[in-house]
């Protein structure tokens, strides 16, 4: 093969005549490798002078290398290398001299080291070259592996027996190693005295211990004025608070309420101070502050604004929307409309519900009438749900906001929750729209808010007061940002967490476990339990306990469907479910039922769990645990409304006890109580239980097959 390469070099390769052309090549290897010797040693001389590390390391990994295949050569096969090398030794130099001649015209200026590098690298990987294809020869040549296939040095072009590879893979690691560690050592050094290498390490590997931002509470949100949370001890007569006229307290007593519960007490007068120079200007003149309000479930505070708001509206000569109740849901919009109804039967009030429940063209008639050419409002109090207000406000025609002075929003927070559909921005620039005619030039034009002038205060201007309610109003300055409040003033009950505030500069930490307040009346449990005994224990506290009425909670209308199919095949008990499963009409029904005292276990997923108002309902069951606090607070206070007692279970699975009972504990809850159901308490029901299940598999079975029919 060595000869093959030297005919080749020699432009012979086509050469028939195989002893001829051997023998001419021997002759002239002999030549060459006398010629080469002399000049080697001259080089290798001159080489160890001036670049001695570079040549040894060479050296080495070349002595290196024969020692190895030595012995891995046969006696013949070592004595034919021998002879291979020598002829190639020749060969290469003078491959080389040829090389650098001709390199020489480019490279003179270069450096005599970095030739004689490059020089000996050359005759590497010609030797390289010569010695695999050797051993080609005699077999030994080992299939390339995949990794080594994607190196892309000289040397890889030509292929390689894999021991040899690995050697030089060794020696490429034990140099990387060194690199590594001389690396690791600079960067010690620097860390030291950055100086010493002159690089600058930029970050540092160690864990910092960076101070945590603090937040700092606007002094509105952290010195509400307080609304004591117990509702039996602290009501005050309604005569006593001023400014509400004797046709709303001949309602309210024809409700039964001779006393504001605290909430009311302190609500009711800060709304209507803000009307008492009438509907255009605050007290003193100025623009009234909005009024945010933070009290438990069941404290009353729906009444907290329906009598203020109806109060002030009572003066009023022309019909138009001057206040508008926003609830995230239909239920909880009929509930508060009913309420307004109720206290606006009387007076000249028109209160109107735009939540769906009617079609669009009977809501349109509802807000409007058309007489010869010109409508009129038909109301001065809507309560909407967002989506169906939004359409109205682009789709009704004449539906006008100009004259709004009360935007309520209920459940603010879930509200905030809901302001990407962008309802809050539309009904603002509904309420400041320029309007047409008179409207337009009349002195009582609005224009939006902006800086306190001169100017601004000379024109009276309809302000605009924003009330916001909520049983866990959020205490995040970001979110309640987002409603762009003016002055606001808070009223809450949550006085636990630690008040600062800009001014004082006391520091809250940031991310603080919200604290909300729980019903008085209400006792909480948790039943550790497994997930096939859920259904048993409910069966067990309404047959045997005889808990009723029940309002149960599941996490999904699926999981609430599946267990009223088996409570109702189990028998016994009056049973429904609330979800959005139901239409419109059949949620009314249930709800309606359950109030009458004629179904003892309503199902419901977290649809009935805000706001939703059923007098008398003694118990709320968590069949699946809730995720969120907020949700908690408001499923257990479905129950212990208006100071009455109340008592709440959550069934536990034993992976969510200990996060569960923490985010309890951490929200504040007055202390959460095992309660423990034996086994043998159940085991009269498992029987007929295990023969329902069997039962539902089929009911189930069948719905689905209806469904896809
Ligand atoms: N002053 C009062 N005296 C007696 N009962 C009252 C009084 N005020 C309100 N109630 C009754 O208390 C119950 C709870 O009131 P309301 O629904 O307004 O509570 P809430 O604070 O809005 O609760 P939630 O946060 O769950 O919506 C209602 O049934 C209501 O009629």
């Amino acid at each position: 093969m060595a000869l093959f390469l030297i005919n080749r070099y020699l432009g012979d390769e086509n050469d028939n005549d195989e002893s001829a052309r051997e023998s001419r090549s021997k002759a002239l290897l002999e030549k060459l490798q006398e010629q080469a010797r002399a000049r080697q040693q001259q080089s290798s001389s001159s080489q160890k002078e001036e670049n001695p590390p570079l040549s040894d390391q060479d050296d080495s990994i070349s002595k290196k290398r024969k020692r190895k295949l030595k012995d891995q050569d046969t006696p013949g096969q070592g004595q034919k290398r021998k002879e291979k090398q020598k002829a190639l030794s020749g060969v290469a130099l003078e491959l080389e001299d040829k090389e650098l001649s001709s390199e020489e015209h480019t490279t003179k200026s270069s450096l005599p080291s970095k030739r004689k590098r490059g020089q000996a690298n050359k005759t590497k990987q010609i030797q390289e070259a010569v010695i695999s294809s050797s051993d080609a020869d005699v077999g030994k040549r080992a299939p390339k592996k995949k990794s080594e296939k994607q190196k892309s040095t000289a040397a890889d072009k030509v292929q390689k027996p894999e021991k040899e590879n690995d050697e030089e893979e060794n020696d490429e690691a034990e140099r990387a190693e060194e690199t590594k560690e001389q690396m690791d050592q600079s960067v010690e050094n620097s860390k030291k005295d950055p100086t010493q290498t002159g690089f600058t390490i930029l970050g540092g590997f160690e864990k910092k211990n960076t101070p945590k931002v603090q937040m700092v509470l606007p002094e509105w949100l952290a010195q509400p004025d307080v609304v004591q949370r117990d509702i039996n001890k602290n009501l005050v007569p309604v005569t006593s608070i001023r400014g509400i006229c004797p046709r709303l307290l001949k309602k309210l007593e024809a409700h039964g309420i001779q006393h504001f519960f605290p909430v009311q007490a302190e609500v009711i007068p800060a709304i209507l101070e803000s009307v008492c120079h009438g509907l255009l200007i605050g007290r003193g003149g100025y623009r009234p502050r909005d009024i945010c309000v933070s009290a438990p479930t069941g404290s009353g505070k729906t009444l907290a604004f329906v009598i203020p708001v109806i109060q002030a509206l009572s003066q009023r000569v022309v019909c138009e929307v001057r206040a508008l109740a926003v609830l995230p849901t239909k239920e909880l919009a009929q509930q508060v409309c009913k309420v307004f109804s109720s206290y606006a039967e009387g007076s000249s009030l028109k209160v109107v519900m735009v939540a769906g429940q009617k079609s669009f063209a009977a809501e349109q008639a509802s807000l409007l009438e058309n007489r010869k050419g010109r409508s009129r409002n038909l109301a001065d109090i809507v309560v909407a749900t967002p989506g169906r207000l939004v359409d109205h406000i682009n789709k009704t025609a004449d539906f006008s906001l100009r004259h709004l002075r009360f935007l309520i929003i209920d459940e603010a927070d879930r509200m905030i929750d809901s302001m990407h559909q962008s309802w809050l921005s539309q009904v603002v620039k509904a309420v400041y729209r320029a309007g047409s005619g008179s409207d337009a030039t009349s002195i009582f034009r609005r224009t939006e808010p902006g800086p306190i002038t001169a100017a601004s205060l000379f024109q009276p201007q309809m302000p605009l007061q924003k009330l916001l309610f909520s049983a866990t109003l959020t205490q995040n300055p970001e979110k309640l940002q987002q409603l762009g409040l003016y002055q606001p003033r808070l009223f809450s009950s949550v006085h636990s967490r630690p008040a600062a505030t800009a001014s004082h500069a006391a520091a809250v930490p940031s991310q603080p476990q919200e604290k909300f307040n729980f019903p008085q009346g209400l006792t909480e449990y948790y039943v550790p339990c497994t997930l096939s005994k859920k259904p048993l224990l409910i069966l067990h506290f309404i047959l045997r306990m005889k808990f009723s009425p029940v309002l149960c909670f599941t996490n999904s209308r699926e999981a609430a469907h599946r267990l009223f199919l088996l409570v109702q095949l189990y028998g016994g008990v009056q049973v429904a479910e609330f979800s959005s499963r139901l239409s419109p009409n059949e949620r009314k029904k249930a709800l309606k039922d359950f109030e009458q005292g004629k179904i003892q276990l309503l199902i419901s997923t977290d649809a009935a769990a805000r706001g939703i108002d059923v007098k008398g309902v003694k118990c709320v069951v968590n069949y699946d645990a809730p995720q969120f606090i907020r949700t908690y607070v408001h499923r257990v206070g479905r129950t212990a409304r208006a100071g009455k007692a109340g008592l709440a279970f959550t069934f536990l699975l034993g992976i969510q006890e200990q996060n569960f009972l923490q985010m309890v504990r951490d929200a504040g809850s007055p202390g959460i109580q095992k309660q423990i159901v034996k086994p043998e308490n159940l085991k009269g029901m498992e029987p007929h239980y295990q023969q329902t299940l069997l039962e539902l598999e089929n009911v189930i079975k069948e719905e689905r097959a209806k469904k896809h029919m």
